[in-house]
Parts: structure tokens; C-alpha cells; sequence
């Protein structure tokens, strides 16, 4: 008979089997388990066990009865497998087997709709469960991930030591850990993490790419800028690797990165971000830009065609270098100061809309080390939440409103350079739009909400009267009083 372990782990493809590995070496007997489809996926137990857990307190399953029976009860199995219908097939499959008070912790990138059903269906049945988002890819998981966990507060003291115990240490020695909140927090909050993640993403690759194609900058050189920026107020692991992808060199010798194919893929957190922050009626502009410009890359027929129909030939303005590098590095510390200031501010609404009471400031130490946007930036995000007199909006914090107006001149700089030499730069823009709307105590929506009252009676407030009371004008003389209601959704 062999000792009960600690913890079970379900799925192990490359983010289960790191994280059974990062458990097992803080100290935890970890049961892992991975479905059999007979023909298609075999023997995935078995090549663990006998490959990178040989010797290792690990032991491996195949029936799922035998896997859960394995663990000390009360129960913690952590399921790090394909988001959507696979996680509810398994619920449905381990139920069964559980008994009253198991914890079920789901690490995968769950849509938190999905996790809010999810936590009342466990626990209608005597379970619990947790839904944490876990940020930091291969390595992460291995060494130290970010983790986000969110769901029945009960289990939070059980989950605690392993979840915490596995998570990467900030430089003041804190866990990326701590408890989010319940229902499908921990999830939005991953899925917020990884919008944001979209935005770094694109706004480093138009960086890139107005480097390269404005300055003529070889990859190498281009490698030393972004090496250059990791060492100051950018310093971050996205620019890091940037700078590592821009040297790495293919078999042959030449640059892998002009070999790669510009389309780029999206599983959909992204996605949600940027229909949670609609469903909100929050702007996420940048993460939008950034979601969209990912689907128009994928259609790489349509835009070779296009370039054909519209771009001619013709000469390039000629920059200066050193000034055009430091306008780039101004325009993505400032538009990437606009994408977290736009994702804390959906964060601060679902929590009032759905009574999580999250802590911004504890969310963005979390993100400090082992998620993939982990940056020194945090430390000043969480800085101006903890402030005694919290800000209204990040951009308001002293420190961040010094920061942009330093930048705002190269800022705007290069969006304009750019724009003028046709480059595209979707993300930079939008950001810069974003201050300026924001920045601006009237905009034209005076004449959206007169053109709508014009054409369907939705009515509009005055200036000159006090707010909440709406007017309908008769604008051609022959309309009728009758009004449309006045809602928003
Ligand atoms: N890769 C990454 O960098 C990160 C991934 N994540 C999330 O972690 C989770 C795991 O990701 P990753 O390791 O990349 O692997 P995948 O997203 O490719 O998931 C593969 C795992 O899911 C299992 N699986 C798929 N369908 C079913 C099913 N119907 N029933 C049971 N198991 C099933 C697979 O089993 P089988 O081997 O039998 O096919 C395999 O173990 C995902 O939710 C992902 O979004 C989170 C952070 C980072
Ligand atoms: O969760 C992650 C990191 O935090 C994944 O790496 C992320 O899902 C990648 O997303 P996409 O494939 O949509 O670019």
C-alpha cells in the first residue's frame, strides 16, 4: 500500500508536468494523472514517470478512481488541462470518487463565466473549487508561476501552503499568490493578465518594427536597444525575450525571427478581455487594437493583396537614430502605462459590478515575478494603489502623471512620424487617443447624442441643466413628441 500524497495533478501536458515536477521538489507527494484515449493519446503516465519523475515522489495514474483514491483526504486535485467542455467532463468524471469537503483547483485559462458555474455546482454537491489562473508558460511552471486563485474562500487555507509554495518570490520575498477573491475572480483576473499580455506584445512589435523599417536598424542592433531598455524603467521579461529573439539565430546561421511567418495565433483570452470590458462598458482601446490586429495578421492573403493595390514605392524621411530610439521608448512606456491603467480600471469595475472587493494593489505585486508580464513597473502600480489617497484613475497618481508628461512629447513624436511614413501602429495610437479623450473635459458626443435624438428620439441632457434630466427637441418641426427611453447598457 502506497503513502497517501499531498496533492493529485491532472493534465499532464507541458504546463501539468512542470508544475508536478515544482511541486515534488518543494517537498509535496504529488498522484498525476492523464487520460488514455486508446490510438490517439497513450502511455503519457507512464513516459512521465519513467522519464522526468523517475525517482521523484511522484506517483502516476490511469484510472481515475485509483488517482483519487491515492491523494489524503481532504482532497486538493488541481486540473491543468484544455479550457472549455474538458474541464466539465472531468468534474462530472471525479465526482464520483470525491468525498465531502475535496478541494478542486482548476490552473487552466477558464473563462470566469465558466468558473462561476463551476464553483456553485461543486459546491452544491459538498465540494469546493478553486479557480487559478496561473501565469508564467513552461519555465514558470517549473520554477515559479504566478498564481491567481479565486473561488471557495474555505479552501483558500487548505490550497495555501502548495499553491504558495510553488508560486515565484518577488524581490521583498512575497509569493506571487494571495487570495483573489471568490466566484470567477481568480479567472478574470488571469484573463486581465493576459489582455494585457496581448498589448506588451503588440506594442513591442510595432516598437520593433518602426525601428527596423524608419531606422534601418539591423537585428543585432535592434537586440542591443531592447537590452538597453531592460536595464531602466522598461525593464520587464517580454523585453527581455525580445531582445533574446532579435540575436537567436536559425541552424543555418541566418535570424529566426525573418523566418517566421507574420501571423499570429490567439486561444481567446484576449478576446474575452476585450467582451468582458464591452459587457462592462469599460474602454480597453489598447487590448482591443491588440486583439484586433492579431486576427488581421492571420489573413496574410488579403494583406499581400492590398499591398499591391496601395502602396507605391517611394522615399523614406530620413531620422535622426538616437532621437527616434528614445521617442520609441517614450511612446511604449507611456502607451503601455495607458493598457495597465485601462486593465486596473476593468479590474475596479467587475469587482463593484460582481462584489469580489479586489485588492488592486495586491493583484499587481502578484504580477511581479513568474507571470509573463512580470516588469519593475509593478512595483510603482502597486505603489499608487496602496496610496492613502487612492487614485481615481492610475494616470491620476503623482508619480505616473510626472511619468507621461515626460514622455508625452516623444510620444506623440513618433505616432506622428509613423503615421506620416505609413506604418502601422495600431496599439501606440489608440493609447495616445485614449489620453486624449481622456484628457479632455468636452468631446464631440454632443452630436452623437444629437444625432440620435434626431433620428430616434434618445433624447440627450443639457449643458444648462442639471445631469439626469433628459430633452428631446422636435429637430424638423414634423416629429412627435414621444420619446425613446433612456437606458444604457
Ligand atoms: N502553455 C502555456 O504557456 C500556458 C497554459 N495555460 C493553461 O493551462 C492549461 C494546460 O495548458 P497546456 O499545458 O499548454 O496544454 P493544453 O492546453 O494543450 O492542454 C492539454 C492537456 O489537456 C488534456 N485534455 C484535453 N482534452 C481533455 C479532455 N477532454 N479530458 C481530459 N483531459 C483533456 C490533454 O490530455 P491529452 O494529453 O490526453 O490530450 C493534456 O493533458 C490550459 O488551460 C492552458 O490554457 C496557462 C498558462 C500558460
Ligand atoms: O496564459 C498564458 C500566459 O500567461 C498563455 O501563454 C497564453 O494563453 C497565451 O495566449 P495566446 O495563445 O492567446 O497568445
Amino acid at each position: 500500500m502506497q503513502k497517501k500524497t499531498d496533492i493529485g495533478l491532472i493534465g499532464l501536458a507541458v504546463m501539468g508536468e512542470n508544475l508536478a515536477l515544482n511541486m515534488e521538489s518543494r517537498g509535496w507527494n504529488v498522484s498525476v494523472y492523464n487520460r488514455t484515449v486508446p490510438g490517439i493519446e497513450e502511455g503519457v503516465v507512464d513516459r512521465f514517470v519513467a522519464g522526468r519523475a523517475k525517482g521523484k515522489n511522484i506517483q502516476g495514474y490511469t484510472e481515475i478512481a485509483d488517482f483519487v483514491a491515492s491523494i489524503k483526504a481532504p482532497r486538493k486535485i488541481m486540473m491543468m488541462v484544455r479550457a472549455g467542455s474538458p474541464v466539465d467532463q472531468l468534474m462530472e468524471q471525479l465526482f464520483p470518487h470525491l468525498s465531502t469537503g475535496d478541494i478542486l483547483i482548476d490552473g487552466g485559462n477558464s473563462n470566469f463565466e465558466d468558473t462561476e458555474r463551476r464553483v456553485k455546482l461543486a459546491e452544491s454537491k459538498g465540494f469546493r473549487f478553486v479557480g487559478a489562473g496561473v501565469s508564467g508558460g513552461e519555465e514558470g511552471a517549473l520554477n515559479g508561476a504566478a498564481i491567481m486563485p479565486g473561488g471557495t474562500k474555505s479552501a483558500w487555507e487548505e490550497v495555501k501552503p502548495v499553491l504558495q509554495s510553488i508560486a515565484a518570490k518577488a524581490k521583498d520575498g512575497m509569493p506571487c499568490c494571495d487570495w483573489v477573491g471568490p466566484g470567477g475572480s481568480g479567472h478574470f483576473v488571469k484573463m486581465i493578465h493576459n489582455g494585457i499580455e496581448y498589448g506588451d506584445m503588440q506594442l513591442i512589435s510595432e516598437s520593433y518594427w518602426v525601428l527596423r523599417n524608419l531606422l534601418g536598424l539591423s537585428n543585432e542592433e535592434l537586440s542591443k536597444v531592447f537590452s538597453k531598455w531592460n536595464e531602466g524603467r522598461l525593464s520587464s521579461y517580454l523585453i527581455e525575450i525580445t531582445a533574446n529573439i532579435l540575436k537567436h539565430k536559425d541552424k543555418d546561421g541566418e535570424y529566426l525571427i525573418d523566418k517566421i511567418l507574420d501571423t499570429a495565433g490567439q486561444k481567446g483570452t484576449g478576446k474575452w478581455s476585450v467582451i468582458n470590458a464591452m459587457e462592462l462598458g469599460m474602454p480597453l482601446g489598447l487590448i482591443a487594437s491588440a486583439v484586433f490586429e492579431r486576427s488581421l495578421s492571420s489573413n496574410k492573403e488579403v494583406r499581400v493583396e492590398a499591398s499591391k493595390l496601395f502602396h507605391e514605392d517611394k522615399e523614406k524621411s530620413l531620422y535622426n537614430k538616437a532621437d527616434m530610439i528614445e521617442d520609441v521608448e517614450s511612446a511604449l512606456y507611456a502607451s503601455k502605462l495607458v493598457s495597465y491603467a485601462q486593465g486596473f480600471a476593468v479590474l475596479q469595475k467587475a469587482s463593484d459590478e460582481f462584489n469580489w472587493d479586489l485588492n488592486l494593489a495586491s493583484i499587481a505585486r502578484m504580477w511581479r515575478e513568474g507571470c509573463i508580464i512580470r516588469s519593475v513597473f509593478l512595483n510603482d502600480i502597486a505603489a499608487a494603489f496602496e496610496a492613502e489617497d487612492k487614485p481615481k484613475h492610475l494616470l491620476f497618481a503623482p508619480y505616473f502623471k510626472a511619468e507621461i508628461e515626460q514622455m508625452l512629447f516623444g510620444w506623440k513624436h513618433l505616432v506622428s512620424h509613423a503615421l506620416k511614413e505609413e506604418m502601422p501602429i495600431p496599439a501606440f495610437s489608440s493609447a495616445l487617443n485614449y489620453f486624449y479623450s481622456l484628457t479632455s473635459s468636452s468631446l464631440p458626443a454632443n452630436m452623437i447624442q444629437a444625432q440620435r435624438d434626431y433620428f430616434g428620439a434618445h433624447t440627450f441632457e443639457r449643458v444648462d441643466q442639471p445631469r439626469g434630466e433628459f430633452f428631446h427637441e422636435n429637430w424638423t418641426g414634423h416629429g412627435g413628441d414621444t420619446k425613446s427611453g433612456t437606458y444604457n447598457v
